[in-house]
């Protein structure tokens, strides 16, 4: 049995991600929408409600009409935008968590997860859970991502950079320090903590991979905890996760010449965490692809527990 598919924002960075990923797929029909009519609401309401599935691959305000299009019980929609994903209707696309995945199984409704709030959730989530961080903790964080993050007008500022600003765009730019990054509900949220972390991103010159940074003081948490620690509760959380791979204890042996190799996930659907510290000091790192566990690899596992299909269908490991 075939399924029909519809990718809302085809032309875009997620949505040309998405693409390539489906033409693995020989079980699956995408509807392709006349490029001169993607922005036309009525089209795509009318591919939308004749699909199986749709993914929305649109700004936030674009989603919202999307969904207000769909007039069945049949179209399932898998969104990408941040729009709905502390909306209580709609399901949390992140099965590596405890209970998801049956949840995901069970909805017509699922958000994909922010991409610097994917890395922080699985780092944080076991160690509320396993009550080693109160949900008070007051955490931070930070993450260094490519410019793909940024969508198709980030693409275009790094790619046809005008010569005045090239020098500008060569060193790492921090941005969000006024505290406001549209993923901070959502990290607050699934991770467990009361308070989200205190977050600076940081968005590099280099096209695809993130890391996330998650620093943590032993002693101030609920229970004091070494470094070993910490990974022996995330490698236990994670033991039968195939995408979310806890490294050994082995700090040195990830470095190149002492320095982390934040793209090497890249093109994969893979998170790799890792634990890095002695007994007070402690960093948990995860990376991925900001455009495959980040965005439209995890998609496609959604897609994968939605429609029945093996959860690794189509992905790289
Ligand atoms: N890039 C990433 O790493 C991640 C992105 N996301 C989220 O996924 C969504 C898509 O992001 P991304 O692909 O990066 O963004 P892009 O800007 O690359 O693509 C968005 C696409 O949507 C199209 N579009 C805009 N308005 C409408 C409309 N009214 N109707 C139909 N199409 C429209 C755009 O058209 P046009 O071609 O004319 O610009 C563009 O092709 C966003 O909400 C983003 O925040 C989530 C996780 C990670
Ligand atoms: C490098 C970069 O700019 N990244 C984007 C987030 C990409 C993403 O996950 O966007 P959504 O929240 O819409 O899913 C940012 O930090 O705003």
């Amino acid at each position: 049995m075939k399924h029909t598919v519809f990718v809302d924002g085809q032309e875009g960075t997620t949505g040309l991600k998405l693409l390539d990923y489906l033409s693995r797929f020989s079980s699956i029909e995408v509807l392709k929408i006349d490029p001169a009519k993607r922005k036309d609401p009525k089209e795509r309401g009318k591919l939308l409600n004749e699909a199986d599935l749709g993914f929305l691959c649109l700004p936030d305000s674009a989603a919202k009409e999307s969904v207000s299009l769909v007039k069945n019980d049949k179209t399932k929609l898998i969104n990408a935008s941040s729009l709905f994903r502390t909306d209580s209707s709609w399901v949390y696309g992140l099965p590596e968590l405890k209970h998801q995945r049956e949840r995901i199984q069970a909805s017509s409704r699922i958000s994909v997860p922010g991409c610097h709030a994917t890395g922080f959730i699985l780092s944080v989530r076991p160690l509320i859970e396993s009550g080693l961080l109160q949900k008070d903790y007051p955490a931070s964080c930070f993450s260094i991502s490519g410019y793909t993050g940024a969508g198709k007008s980030g693409i275009e500022e790094y790619e046809n950079a005008d010569p005045a600003s090239i020098d500008k765009l060569h060193v790492p730019r921090p941005y969000s320090l006024m505290h406001k990054h549209k993923h901070l509900p959502e990290m607050a949220m699934f991770s467990g903590l009361e308070y989200p972390p205190v977050f600076t991103p940081i968005k590099a010159n280099y096209p695809q991979g993130l890391a996330m940074f998650v620093p943590l003081t032993g002693r101030c948490m609920a229970k004091q905890a070494s470094a070993k620690t910490v990974r022996e509760i995330l490698a236990a959380y994670y033991e039968a996760e195939r995408f979310v791979q806890v490294m050994p204890y082995d700090s040195e042996a990830y470095l190149e010449d002492g320095h982390f190799l934040i793209d090497e996930c890249k093109y994969t659907n893979r998170l790799e965490i890792f634990v890095f510290g002695q007994e007070d000091h402690i960093t948990i790192v995860s990376r991925y692809d900001n455009l495959g566990k980040g965005a439209s690899g995890a998609a496609i596992q959604n897609m994968n527990l939605m429609l029945g299909f093996d959860e690794a269908s189509g992905l790289i490991l």
